[in-house]
């Protein structure tokens, strides 16, 4: 929750809400596999947690890749972000299918906002291919292949954090 007085959070700041259904995401990430499926073969897939996990299995799906890794990076407590911090970086079998650069190896995310958390795993990957379904503006360089672009002021509600819920009708005043 949100405390009075408190400086808005990244979701506030954002302001236009982009929700992202399952079927919508589905087909977003086959349409990401599709252009990764030019650039590969890739020895492995890695995902950025928590996001990353559920486009990972579906790219690791459509590619036949069957080795699969995660980088674990907090930063958004909900939608503040604070200091990035790696908790789990990938496996050492991992490290040397990419030949300790990430030559060869598809780190796959969600999205990309700042750049931040990309930024930090092209740091320790940096010969690694870095794939997103959405992107900002702002994290756009630091992404090799996405789906869609979204403004910056844009807030991603993805499916596995939202339900269906009421909606008061427009000429209530809703958004
Ligand atoms: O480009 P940035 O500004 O760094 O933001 C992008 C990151 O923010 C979200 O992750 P979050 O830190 O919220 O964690 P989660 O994946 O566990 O939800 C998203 O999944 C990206 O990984
Ligand atoms: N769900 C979600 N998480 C984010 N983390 C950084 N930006 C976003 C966003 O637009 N949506
Ligand atoms: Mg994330």
């Amino acid at each position: 929750m949100v405390e009075k007085n408190s400086e808005p959070s990244a979701q506030e700041r954002a302001g236009r809400p982009f929700p992202v259904s399952w079927d919508q995401f589905h087909r977003d990430c086959r349409a990401l596999t599709w252009r990764l499926n030019e650039v590969g073969p890739f020895h492995a897939v890695i995902a950025i947690t928590r996001g990353g996990l559920v486009p990972a299995a579906i790219v690791a799906r459509e590619l036949g890749l069957r080795v699969i890794d995660t980088v674990c990076v907090a930063s958004y407590d909900h939608d503040k972000q604070g200091d990035l911090k790696v908790l789990k970086g990938i496996s050492e079998q991992t490290a040397k299918l990419g030949g300790g650069t990430g030559k060869g190896l598809l780190i796959v995310d969600d999205l990309v906002d700042t750049g931040k958390t990309g930024k930090l795993v092209r740091e320790l990957l940096p010969d690694a291919h870095f794939a997103t379904v959405y992107a900002k503006p702002k994290g756009r360089p630091l992404v090799d292949t996405f789906i869609t672009e979204v403004s910056q002021d844009t807030w991603i509600f993805f499916p596995w954090d939202t339900a269906l819920s009421f909606q008061p009708p427009i000429r209530d005043g809703a958004a």
